[in-house]
């Protein structure tokens, strides 16, 4: 009998995708009962899934009937990855409003800093308080409705980290990992590029799609298309492009001026076959809300409904994702 089990069990080890997800095994009188983590499954994975493993069961001499039961966590979590090719362009800036915008469209959002050496988001969003843990697991901390986790949070303001690979990637499952049971969205802000902290995240906690932020300049919109490249290659749909910083309005004589070029973004976008998602302009007031950690999405102006709009389109995208799966 313990022979029967241990080779049912051997068997579905080497199944990939299922070490790991059999919570309990029972096997008596012929009929094997499993109970299988089918967590982070979409539908139709989560059939194929179970499929797999009757058939492979089934055809076994030890086992006569088999009977599955699946279950899965609570809260389905989506997460969205915000990454940039290129340093500066605003990526911080949009994730923190998308995720503000986000959560006043009544999804509960929860906004991981990435950027683990070079956080910006406890200032963004105006909250460096230090989090609690508990039991190692670390518990984010409220800002603007969001709740938040950053490596600045963690580490005195100013402190270079002069960690390698290893340690960032452990950082971030800290962040990852935190308390984030009741969240059904989650915005990571990634640094710029395309090095470990994107890797480890696309393999680890496999996002749903990308959001890829640029400004109408030439340069970065190279690098931006360096970025999508690399999401497109791990297989991780890009949601859409953001054009950050497109047409300044002067502040006194309201003439819209256009430093970085305009509708760059929006052309490259439709060469690349992703959609855009929308035009943000390079405004003094952004800026300043930024520093002050009062984001200008947690208020009711133009630029509030600016992000309100991306986040709509933002959703709207992910549905049609969701239904293309
Ligand atoms: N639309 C905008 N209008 C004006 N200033 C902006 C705008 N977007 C971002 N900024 C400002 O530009 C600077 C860089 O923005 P942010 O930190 O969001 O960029 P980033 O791409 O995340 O940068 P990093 O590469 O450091 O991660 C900040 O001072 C921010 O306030």
């Amino acid at each position: 009998m313990d022979d029967d089990i241990g080779k049912v069990s051997a068997a579905l080890n080497e199944l990939p995708g299922v070490a790991g997800r059999v919570s309990a095994l029972r096997l008596k009188g012929g009929i094997a009962t499993l109970v299988l983590d089918a967590s982070g499954l979409a539908p139709e994975a989560r059939s194929n899934f179970q499929h797999r493993i009757r058939t492979m069961l089934e055809a076994m001499p030890e086992v006569d009937q088999v009977r599955i039961a699946l279950t899965e966590e609570k809260v389905h979590r989506t997460i969205i990855a915000v990454g940039s090719g290129k340093g500066g362009v605003g990526k911080s800036t949009l994730a923190a409003n998308l995720a503000i915008a986000l959560a006043r469209a009544g999804r509960t959002v929860g906004l991981v800093d990435a950027d683990i050496y070079g956080p910006s988001q406890p200032r963004i969003m105006g909250n460096e308080q230090r989090p609690d843990a508990v039991e190692k697991q670390i518990i984010p901390v409220d800002a603007h409705g969001v709740k938040m986790l950053s490596i600045g949070q963690l580490v005195e303001a100013g402190t270079a980290l002069a960690w390698r690979g290893p340690m960032v990637t452990s950082a971030l499952g800290q962040l990852m990992d935190g308390e984030w049971s009741d969240r059904d969205l989650m915005i990571v802000d990634l640094p710029p590029g395309t090095g470990d902290i994107q890797m480890s995240l696309v393999q680890k906690w496999r996002p749903a799609g990308a959001v890829i932020v640029s400004t109408p300049q030439d340069l970065a919109l190279i690098d931006a298309t360096r970025a999508i490249d690399l999401f497109r290659k791990m297989n991780v749909p890009v949601i859409g492009l953001v054009e950050n910083m497109a047409g300044y309005a002067c502040p006194h004589c309201g003439e819209i001026s256009d430093p970085f070029g305009s509708g760059g973004a929006e052309a490259a976008a439709g060469t690349l076959g992703i959609p855009f998602l929308g035009r943000i302009p390079l405004s003094l007031s952004i800026r300043e809300a930024s520093d002050a950690g009062t984001p200008p999405a947690i208020g009711d102006g133009e630029e509030a409904a600016l992000f309100s709009t991306l986040a709509t389109k933002l959703l709207d995208q992910m549905k049609s994702l969701e239904n293309r799966v």
